[in-house]
């Protein structure tokens, strides 16, 4: 099996390169290394290698983007196998799927690989968006596309606070973020829920850096889990934000989930959206957007 590190010298606030500088030293086995160059390299970098003769184990150096987009070049090809060292900022993606904690336990693992099929969620809105962990509408996307662009959290990481960005976003969002209508289809049952804070559909349990926002979801099912918190005060959403890394959220009224293979979403007026914490453009006021899952479409690597 030919092993290939794909590398995001930008993840986890810059930091990945050096991480990987470190690394590479401690690695014994043959391998190759490609460095992106710019957002979406990461998916043709993949899918150069759909047309190997053997099988190749992509292991992408960096957070939940660097990820998806690999999983994106290399979804539905049985002979690529995807793993991870996590390099990122939220790693939301190791910890559900799991990630080699050092060169020795890929070497083990090249040994004996071990792989396991999982869902790809996806959705078409103009474009075509994929996410492996999970895509959001509302709150949470605002904050995060925000956070993704400021440059507060530029010089805030540079003395080692880049994370205060993110707080300090949340509490201007609470008080900027414009409440929206959310029609949803499951199953032909239509629901309707007034005055939403976001929506987010999920494959796996984690989002937004630990936050288990979906604590029944599994990656293998063929199901995506919607939750949508709604008609909720600033000052309880507060609350809930602080139960969700428990997953304790789910007990609130103002918390909606259900489980199904298709959700179609409708929003009343233009809302940020996310997929897997990257920019996802803006939902389009009264169409509706069909949120799906591929079965089985990629290979996640076993870990003991
Ligand atoms: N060379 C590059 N220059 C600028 N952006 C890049 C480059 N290579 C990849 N990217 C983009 O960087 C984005 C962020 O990467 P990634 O999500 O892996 O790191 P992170 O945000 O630190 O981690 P996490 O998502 O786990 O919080 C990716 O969506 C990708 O499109």
């Amino acid at each position: 099996m030919k092993t290939v590190f794909i590398i995001n010298p930008t993840a986890g606030n810059g930091r990945a390169l050096k991480r990987w500088h470190r690394f590479r030293k401690t690695i014994s086995f043959p391998f190759e290394c490609i460095l992106t160059e710019f957002p979406g390299h990461a998916t043709i970098i993949a899918a150069t290698y759909s047309g190997d003769c053997q099988e190749v184990l992509l292991i992408g150096f960096g957070g939940d983007g660097t990820l998806r987009e690999i999983i994106v070049g290399a979804a539905g090809e049985s002979r690529l196998l995807i793993g991870s060292i996590a390099a990122g900022s939220g790693n939301d993606f190791a910890r559900a799927y799991g990630t080699f904690k050092d060169a020795q336990s890929i070497e083990q693992f090249l040994k004996n690989p071990q792989f396991k099929r999982q869902d790809l969620g996806d959705f078409v809105n103009g474009e075509s968006y994929q996410f492996v962990s999970s895509s959001g509408i509302g709150f949470d996307a605002e904050i995060t596309i925000a956070v993704n662009k400021s440059i507060l959290k530029k010089k805030l990481n540079l003395v080692g606070f880049g994370k205060m960005a993110y707080y300090l976003y949340v509490i201007r969002t609470l008080f900027t973020f414009k409440k929206f209508k959310l029609t949803m289809t499951c199953d032909a049952d239509i629901f309707v829920y007034e005055d939403v804070w976001l929506a987010t559909v999920s494959n796996q349990p984690y989002f937004g850096g630990g936050m288990k926002i979906s604590p029944t979801s599994k990656s293998d099912d063929g199901l995506l889990e919607l939750t949508v918190v709604h008609g909720i005060s600033r000052l309880k959403l507060l609350l809930v934000f602080g139960t969700v890394f428990s997953g304790t959220h789910t007990r609130f009224n103002e918390v909606s989930q259900m489980s199904g293979p298709e959700f179609i979403l409708t929003t009343d007026k233009a809302i940020c959206r996310h997929v897997d914490g990257d920019d996802a453009g803006m939902s389009i006021p009264n169409e509706k957007i069909s949120y799906r899952t591929s079965f089985h479409d990629w290979k996640s690597v076993q870990l003991n």
